[in-house]
């Protein structure tokens, strides 16, 4: 790989970048970096963020970079070939695809984007395309991304959508693997930070919006995050929208602006109060026919002529209980079909997709059943309280959760609505990733929008661990006990440290095993 300096200015003065060069000489560059303790001999730097330090600079330059890309011209940067840009995490992205000889043209894209679903659509896209392309997908997910078939190309995640440099080497990676076809989640950070500015996708995925991701170093209002969510509409040669979403006729709207009206599907659930967007109809619909704690049931239903020629019709049974989840499968079952997979590939897979930390669930002996969720805000609690509520018949519900500090903070008052409104049984109110707070703080917060009249018992347990074997210990067959917040996370995030952290799947399954052998 390699990017030579004259095709790069062409690139930024295209798109109305480049500021202007200094101490220009001819060179090519052989790697791209944002990290000064990761550049090699040779390396185009680029000066990136608000925790940037010219130190970092100097760093680079002793370490063989061979220009730098920044804003503003540094001194510490003297004798490099500087590139002086506009927007420097929009040049990174339109720098780091042509430096990866754009491998996204030797990919079948199928991009997700919504608050919440879309790891889980994204497993079940996955898990569809791995059949019907025989293992040539690769994954871009919060939890895992799969570069290729071998182990060393399966790894976990830090972060749900990767910085540009990032995303463009591992989708070369992916490439030179074999891959045809890529799934990825895209969050609206990584519109807010550019990090796939001039990506395209064949299909984009808009699952819902709610409120969440508002705050310092997230969104500054809701405004901006459905602004961010919706751009990947904007990019999507084909749109799939769940029609039941927040803000329909805006989300439609903007996919109208860059698609065909004839490549925008649109799908619901049989029944569903929506109201359409005035020039389109619904073009799939689903019908639940069976659910339990385990597994779901449902019948998917083309209705309009273009919907049908997908040849998707089918009951289909899914292995991630919850309705909500019957809607991200049916997503994942639309762009699949568009991607050439068929309703036999989604009868061969939706039926044993497991997730890490999503509905995961501990069955024991005499404690009931244990839930471990990674439901975090209004919407997602409340859907799956209502949920499992309708599964427990006589027996009894306790949730434990918390909330994060520092930011997702309309969490808080949507945690206590949540509750209130599908009032379970007990409450444990606990830690979850407290950064620079007070967990007990954030606790009290959560507990002061809880109506007490409709919950049970509150009770605050600000160890993690102590509270989950409380709340295990109180729990009898016929009950279940929700954990919920932290999914399979090994850490706590406390003051600013990613500190270790059993994981919740851990304590439970442990504290089982040592309470019932
Ligand atoms: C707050 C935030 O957005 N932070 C992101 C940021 O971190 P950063 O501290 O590097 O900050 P920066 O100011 O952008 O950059 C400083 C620069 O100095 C460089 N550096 C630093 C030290 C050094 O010695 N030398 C050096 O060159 C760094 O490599 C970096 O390029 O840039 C990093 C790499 O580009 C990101 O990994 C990191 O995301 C952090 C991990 C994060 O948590 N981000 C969240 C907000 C996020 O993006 N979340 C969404 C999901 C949200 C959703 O579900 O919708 C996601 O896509 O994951
Ligand atoms: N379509 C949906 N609507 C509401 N809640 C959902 C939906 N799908 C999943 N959930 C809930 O949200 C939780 C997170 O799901 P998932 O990880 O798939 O979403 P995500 O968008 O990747 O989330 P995040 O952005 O927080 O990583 C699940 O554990 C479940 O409780």
């Amino acid at each position: 790989m390699e990017l030579h300096v004259a095709p790069a200015l062409a690139l930024l003065r295209e798109h109305n970048l480049l500021d202007h060069v200094s101490d220009l000489t001819d060179f090519t560059a052989t790697d791209v970096s944002y990290d000064s303790r990761k550049v090699k001999q040779g390396t185009l730097f680029f000066c990136k963020g608000n925790n940037f330090l010219p130190k970092y600079l100097t760093m680079a330059k002793e370490k063989g970079a061979i220009a730098y890309v920044a804003e503003q011209e540094y001194p510490e940067g003297k004798g490099l070939p500087a590139i002086i840009v506009n927007d420097e995490q929009k040049a990174m992205a339109l720098l780091g695809a042509a430096f990866y000889g754009y491998p996204q043209n030797d990919l079948f894209i199928i991009a997700i984007t919504g608050t919440k679903g879309k790891t889980t659509t994204a497993y079940f896209a996955d898990h569809i395309l791995g059949h019907s392309t025989n293992k040539h997908v690769a994954l871009f997910s919060t939890l895992d991304r799969v570069l290729g078939n071998a182990s060393q190309d399966r790894f976990k995640s830090d972060i749900t959508t990767p910085e540009s440099l990032d995303l463009y080497h591992d989708m070369r990676k992916a490439v030179d693997n074999g891959m045809t076809h890529l799934v990825m989640e895209v969050s609206s950070q990584a519109y807010k930070k550019n990090r796939v500015y001039g990506l395209k996708y064949n299909v984009g995925i808009f699952l819902n919006i709610t409120p969440d991701h508002i705050g310092r170093n997230e969104h500054p209002t809701f405004a901006d995050y459905l602004h961010c969510k919706e751009q990947l509409m904007v990019n999507s040669d084909t749109c799939i929208i769940n029609a039941e979403t927040h803000h329909l006729d805006d989300v439609y709207y903007t996919a109208k602006a860059t698609t065909q009206p004839e490549n925008i599907y649109l799908f619901a659930r049989h029944g569903a109060q929506i109201s359409l967007p005035d020039d389109q109809q619904l073009d799939f619909e689903y019908r639940n026919d069976f659910e339990d704690l385990h597994e779901s049931e449902f019948q998917l239903t083309a209705l309009s002529d273009r919907a049908k020629k997908l040849n998707l019709d089918h009951r289909y049974t899914t292995s991630m209980p919850g309705d909500y989840n019957e809607g991200n499968a049916v997503a994942a079952i639309i762009a699949s079909g568009l991607a050439g997979a068929s309703a036999e590939d989604d009868c061969a897979t939706l039926d044993h997709v497991h997730i890490r930390g999503r509905m995961e669930m501990v069955p024991t002996k005499h404690h009931g059943l244990i839930y471990i969720d990674y439901a975090h805000n209004y919407a997602s609690t409340k859907r799956l309280l209502a949920f499992l509520k309708r599964q427990t018949h006589a027996g009894k519900v306790t949730v434990l959760l918390g909330s994060t500090g520092d930011k997702g903070i309309s969490r808080r008052p949507g945690l206590g609505k949540a509750l209130t409104e599908e009032h379970p049984d007990k409450v444990i109110l606990t830690t979850d990733d407290p950064g620079y707070e007070d967990p007990m703080k954030i606790a009290k917060e959560i507990d002061s929008h809880i109506d007490h009249d409709q919950v049970g018992e509150v009770q605050f347990i600000m160890d993690r661990e102590t509270a989950i074997k409380s709340a295990i210990d109180n729990n009898k067959n016929g009950d279940i006990v929700v954990l919920a917040g932290k999914g399979e996370d090994p850490y706590q995030k406390i003051d600013g440290v990613d500190t270790p952290y059993a994981s919740d799947s851990k304590i439970a399954r442990e504290y089982v095993k040592e309470i019932e052998q």
